[in-house]
C-alpha cells in the first residue's frame, strides 16, 4: 500500500487521502467479507489509501472513529445498521477534525441512508461511494451523546424495547409499528415538562418524539417535511388523548398530517429540554437511550455525507 501518490498535474508528491472503513459483520447478512472487499476496492480506485476495521461489539465502531479523527482521515465508512452508524457518528464527538462520512446500509431499517436518498442495496450503495459530491448535514447532540435521525421519549421507548430481534428481521419496521400501536393504544401517560427555544409545554403526554429527518422507524411520513440539512429539531407533544384520540393520531401519521392533528404540539426548534419527575425511558436511533432528562442540541451541518451524482 503506498504513502504516497503523484499528483501528475503539478508532478510533486502529495499525501495519499486515509480512509477508514467500519464494518459490523454481524450485520449484513452473513456476507460482509464481500461487502469489505467491493467498499476497499471502490476506495481503493478513488485514491484513498483504506484501513478496515471490523466490530465485535458495542462501542467500538465509537473508537474507530475516534480514532480515525485522531489519524485526520479523510473519509470514514460506516457498513452497519442504524446502531453502527449512531455509534460511529459519536466518535465525531468534540473532535476538531472530523471525516467525511460513507454510508452502506446493511441493518433492517436504514433510517438515515432513507432520509438521504442514498441507494439501500448495499452493492448500490457501495457503487455510490466513488461519488464525489457530499452534502453536509445536521446531527443532533442528545446530552454527551450524537445522533441521527430520532429521539422517542415515553411509551414508544417501552415498545421498541418488546421487538425482538427474531420479529425485527421478519417484519422490518412493522415490528415496530405494531408494538408502537398497542403501547399507545394502552395509554400510559407521564408527566412531562418540554421546553423549545423558549416556550414550555407541561402536561400529561404517553409520547414525546424528537426528528432530526423524514424517515422514523423506516417510516418516511411522520415528518414529511424534514429535510437532514434544515438546521431544525421536528417536536412532537403526544396530549394524553385515550384509545380513540390515538387512533386518530395513527391514522394523522399514516396519512402524513401529523402536524394539523388537534392533539398533537408540533414545533421545530434548535434547543429543546424534556423532564420528567417519573422515570421516563427513551428511544434514541432505535436503540435504548437515557433516562429523562433530556437536552437536546441541534448541531447544523455537523458532517459532510457523500451522496451519489445524480440524487438532485
Ligand atoms: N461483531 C459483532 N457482533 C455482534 N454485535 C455487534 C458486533 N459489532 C457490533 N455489534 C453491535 O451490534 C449492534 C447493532 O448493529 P446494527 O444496528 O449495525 O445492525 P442490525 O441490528 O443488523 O441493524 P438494524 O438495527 O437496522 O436492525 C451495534 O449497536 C453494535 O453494538
Amino acid at each position: 500500500m503506498s504513502e504516497f501518490t503523484v499528483d501528475n498535474e503539478i508532478g510533486k508528491a502529495k499525501p495519499a487521502r486515509k480512509a477508514m472503513v467500519i464494518l459490523n459483520p454481524s450485520s449484513g447478512k452473513e456476507r460482509a467479507a464481500e461487502y469489505a472487499r467491493d467498499i476497499e476496492d471502490v476506495l481503493r480506485a478513488k485514491g484513498y489509501d483504506v484501513e478496515l476495521r471490523e466490530t465485535a461489539g458495542e462501542q467500538d465502531a465509537t473508537r474507530f472513529c475516534r480514532s480515525a479523527c485522531g489519524m485526520r482521515c479523510d473519509l470514514v465508512v460506516s457498513a452497519g445498521g442504524d446502531g453502527t452508524l449512531n455509534e460511529t457518528i459519536n466518535g465525531l464527538l468534540s473532535q476538531e477534525h472530523r471525516p467525511q462520512l460513507g454510508i452502506v446500509p446493511l441493518g433492517t431499517v436504514n433510517d438515515f441512508a432513507r432520509a438521504l436518498g442514498l441507494p439501500l442495496d448495499p452493492q448500490a450503495a457501495i457503487a455510490a461511494l466513488a461519488s464525489s459530491r457530499v452534502r453536509a448535514v445536521d446531527l443532533g447532540r442528545i446530552n454527551d451523546r450524537l445522533f441521527t435521525n430520532v429521539v422517542a421519549a415515553g411509551n414508544i421507548a417501552e415498545a421498541v424495547a418488546a421487538v425482538s430481534s427474531e420479529e425485527k428481521s421478519r417484519l422490518g419496521s412493522l415490528a415496530y409499528l405494531k408494538e408502537g400501536l398497542k403501547e399507545l393504544v394502552s395509554q400510559k401517560a407521564y408527566p412531562m415538562r418540554i421546553e423549545y427555544d423558549g416556550e414550555v409545554w407541561e402536561g400529561e403526554s404517553p409520547l414525546f418524539v424528537a426528528a432530526l429527518t423524514n424517515s422514523v422507524a423506516g417510516f418516511e411520513k411522520m415528518v414529511p417535511d424534514a429535510a437532514v440539512d434544515d438546521g431544525l429539531i421536528h417536536g412532537f407533544i403526544f396530549k394524553d388523548i385515550g384509545w380513540l384520540g390515538t387512533l386518530t393520531a395513527g391514522w394523522s401519521l399514516w396519512a402524513g398530517s401529523l402536524r394539523e392533528h388537534k392533539d398533537v404540539v408540533a414545533f421545530t426548534a434548535r434547543q429543546v429540554s424534556v423532564r420528567s419527575f417519573e422515570r421516563v425511558r427513551t428511544n434514541v436511533d432505535g436503540e435504548e437511550g437515557p433516562d429523562l432528562p433530556l437536552e437536546l442540541q441541534l448541531l447544523p451541518g455537523h458532517v459532510e455525507v457523500v451522496v451519489p451524482e445524480d440524487d438532485r
